[in-house]
């Protein structure tokens, strides 16, 4: 690829800049070089919320189809690596379960007792690492059960998880998979096989699906539902904890909390880009793309833009159109359980904040999210008052302070265009 047309904010930026503290290299490009190239990226980078959607809704021209996505060289063809019509037939058979209305049903009850178990174990210390010892178990045991792979533990979900991320991981790197991951996908694909002929979501997915395709699926639902609902949950958290006026305004009127949840998603997103390849030769903004290149959309850059969200870096729960946020991408791949992850958030961040009192950051760690792709802080190190009486739980679902109604298990509305 041999760029003609200067770029040089794009030139000047660099990767590690990019997964450090990414948002005011992001507001520079987006004002200046809103479809930038990046040459430590080896492709274009798309800051501007119009030029973000029409990327990700023009799928004939801008394709995740492409033998460089290393996910599909490790799981093989899935949803989330296919357009158009196969991509339709792939992702149709699991669209169901997660409607609003459906995720409620099927989900709502086990998230809720998964939840409070955990903050059970928790509660008497005082002081904790959220992110590993809450909010990563919790998005394991819910994909998990989302699954229904029946007899097998979250344990062992965790561990086929962390060898087939490794193998994406060392392809990414230009290596040959690790052995583990191949021996993990096995697994995966054998769990896969025993739930031919049943109810569960897999099951139902063999009626249409070949086992391979709903194996591979399987293994998309997996990677899409653990590490960005960990950072999802981790970045809900730091959000609320960093910014107490926000905090006192959610404790005392609760329907607040989902403003919440949509402001954090769009300040962080817990994926912070998209990659598509170009299918043709096509202009964008002030760039000309070539067919082949490289169109990675930063979801982190378009959910600051100030075109649409006044002034943008403000994390301000009571923002009306916080739900315009992209954090969940938009356009066919649009996240197939958006409705699954902001139930296990809402649950997670209500819970903490009933049965932990006076949570707040434990101010002898620092913690800011990171990651070029995946963005969390490392750990989330936070402490909270020791209750005099463990009858005071029961006193929780009337709270005081919670003038709001919102029920949090209720489904959520359709997604807005
Ligand atoms: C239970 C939790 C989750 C599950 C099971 C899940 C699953 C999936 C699946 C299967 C896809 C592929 C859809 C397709 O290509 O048609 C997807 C897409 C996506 N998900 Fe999720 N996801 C979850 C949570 C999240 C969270 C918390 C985030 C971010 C905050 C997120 C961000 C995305 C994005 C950005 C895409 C689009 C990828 C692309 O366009 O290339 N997901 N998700």
């Amino acid at each position: 690829m041999s760029v003609l047309e200067p770029f040089p904010l794009g030139a000047a930026t660099t990767l590690a800049e990019l997964a450090d503290d990414p948002h005011p290299r992001l507001a520079l490009l987006r004002a200046h070089e809103p479809v930038s190239w990046l040459p430590e990226l080896d492709g274009w980078l798309v800051t501007r919320r119009d030029l973000a959607l029409t990327v990700m809704r023009d799928a004939r021209t801008f394709t995740v189809d492409d033998p460089r996505f290393s996910t599909a060289q490790v799981v093989g063809p899935s949803m989330l690596s296919l357009d158009g019509p196969e991509h339709a037939r792939h992702r149709e058979p699991f669209a169901a379960p997660f409607r609003p209305r459906q995720t409620h049903d099927r989900f709502a009850a086990f998230v809720e007792q998964e939840t409070d178990r955990l903050v059970t174990a928790l509660e008497p210390a005082g002081a904790a690492e959220l992110r590993r010892s809450f909010a990563g178990p919790l998005a394991v045991a819910v994909v998990t059960e989302a699954l229904g792979l029946s007899g097998v533990s979250t344990d062992t979900v965790l561990s086929w998880y962390e060898a087939i991320v490794a193998s994406v991981s060392d392809i990414t790197a230009g290596h040959a998979p690790s052995p583990a991951g191949t021996a993990a996908y096995a697994q995966l694909r054998a769990a896969v096989a025993t739930t031919h002929g049943t109810s569960s979501l897999l099951g139902a997915a063999a009626d249409r699906l070949a086992l391979p395709e709903v194996a591979s699926n399987a293994a998309v639902l997996m990677f899409g539902g653990i590490e960005t609902t960990e950072a999802m949950i981790t970045n809900a958290v730091l959000h609320l904890l960093r910014h107490p006026d926000q905090l006192a305004l959610v404790q005392a009127e609760s329907d607040l909390l989902d403003g919440a949840i949509e402001e954090s998603l769009r300040l962080e997103p817990g994926a912070a880009v998209v990659d598509r390849y170009a299918t043709r030769d096509t202009d964008l903004g002030p760039a000309t793309i070539r067919r082949g290149d490289l169109v990675t959309v930063s979801l982190a850059g378009a959910n600051r833009d100030p075109a649409v969200f006044p002034d943008p870096d403000r994390f301000d729960v009571r923002r009306e159109n916080a739900r315009l946020q992209l954090a969940f991408a938009h356009g066919p791949h649009h996240c197939i359980a958006a409705h699954l992850a902001r139930l296990e958030t809402r649950v997670a961040l209500r819970t903490l904040l009933a049965r932990l009192p006076d949570l707040r950051l434990d101010e002898k760690h620092a913690a800011a999210p990171y990651g070029l792709v995946f963005r969390k802080p490392a750990a989330l190190h936070v402490r909270w008052g020791l209750r005099a009486c463990p009858a005071d739980h029961a006193a929780d679902a009337g709270h005081p302070r919670q003038r709001g109604t919102a029920d949090p298990l209720r489904p959520d509305p359709p997604d807005r265009p």
